[in-house]
């Protein structure tokens, strides 16, 4: 009999069919969680996960008493509690490396977005009335030349500021748990606290990972610290910023606008407040959603799932130095 795998919303189509050579696949393309019988069952006899942003917490795995592998097919894992599932000898994948220039890619298309108000003057043209010259208060500003504050200088941050210096001549600062020789010596980027990044930066992107820790890490406080000429882009997750404080400093000028990639709870609901606000641009979480990147990472997800469930070690393993050296 083949192991059963349970497949979570995005996993490419042509990696499923080649997992399904190997596993009985069950693919849940939605929201489905415990409650949903056919989930319930799923999860019962499943012995691997495959898929994004489960929350794979105490609950799931109580009643998941087969489960010995969950790959992520994303490189933020906040969706799992690791410490959990190390406890039970489950092990714990993400895909990190593959997304770094999509993700920067993206982030830089939010800031320049955000800077030269693009989705406005989009809509102005579609809805036929650029029937005069543009005015000053629809210019944007200008990105190249300015200060970028990078906080979380990791595999992403690092894209963002190679993208930053040598394409547009930024000056970058950035904040990070330890000093970034590599990003130090190749953009010229210089560590700060905190508090001095926040002073100092023209636009302010957020690149660390969610943890009990980075939660809410921009709050009112730091948000009245921000120039109020400043950017603020977040393309790391919802939980690290205080929604009611971002809206406040839009909506007070305490800053000039944002740019925001990922929500709180998403799919972010219709009635959130920041969506009323005409300086913000918003994307539905998109960092690493092209075709190419997409398969990619379905395929490092799938590698490992392969990988784990075959005894072998995976090549992302999360939880390597607790769990697998010891057993
Ligand atoms: N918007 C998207 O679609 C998208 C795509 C990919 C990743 N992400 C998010 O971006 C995060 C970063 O990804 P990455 O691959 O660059 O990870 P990474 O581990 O390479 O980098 C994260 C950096 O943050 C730093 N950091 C962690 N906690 C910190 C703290 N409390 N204070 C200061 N610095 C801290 C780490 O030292 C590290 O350098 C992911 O965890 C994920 O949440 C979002
Ligand atoms: O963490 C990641 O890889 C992305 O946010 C997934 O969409």
């Amino acid at each position: 009999m083949k192991p059963k795998i349970l497949v979570y919303m995005r996993v490419d189509d042509r990696v499923i069919k080649e997992l399904a050579k190997d596993f009985e696949v069950t693919h849940f393309k939605n929201h489905e969680y415990i409650g949903d019988p056919a989930f319930d069952q799923a999860i019962r006899e499943a012995d691997g996960i495959i898929g994004l942003a489960l929350k794979v917490n105490k609950e799931l795995l109580d009643v998941a008493p087969n489960l010995k592998i969950v790959c992520n097919v994303s490189v933020g894992y906040d969706n799992l509690d690791l410490e959990e599932l190390t406890r039970r000898k489950i092990m714990a994948t993400n895909t990190p490396g593959i997304l770094d220039d999509t993700t920067a890619d993206a982030i830089l298309g939010l800031l320049i977005a955000t800077a030269r108000r693009i989705p406005e003057l989009d809509s102005f043209v579609k809805s036929g009335q650029w029937d005069i010259s543009l005015q000053p208060d629809q210019y944007g500003v200008d990105v190249h030349h300015k200060t970028l504050g990078i906080i979380g200088m990791g595999n992403i941050g690092s894209a963002i500021a190679r993208r930053a210096h040598f394409g547009f001549n930024m000056k970058i600062l950035y904040h990070n748990r330890s000093q970034n020789k590599e990003a130090g010596e190749k953009y010229q980027a210089t560590y700060c606290e905190l508090d001095e990044l926040l002073e100092k930066s023209d636009f302010v992107c957020l690149m660390i990972p969610s943890t009990k820790e980075t939660e809410k890490i921009m709050g009112y406080e730091q948000f009245k610290r921000m120039k109020n000429t400043a950017i603020f882009i977040n393309g790391s997750r919802g939980n690290n910023v205080d929604e009611d404080a971002l809206y406040n400093a839009l909506k007070n000028g305490d800053i000039l606008s944002a740019g925001i990639d990922v929500f709180t709870q998403e799919p972010t609901p219709k009635d959130n407040p920041l969506l009323q606000l005409k300086n913000i641009v918003t994307l539905p979480h998109i960092g690493s959603s092209t075709m190419e990147c997409e398969y990619n990472m379905s395929k490092l997800a799938a590698e490992n799932l392969m990988k784990g469930l075959h005894g072998k070690k995976p090549p992302c393993l999360l939880n390597v130095t607790s769990f697998w050296e010891q057993s």
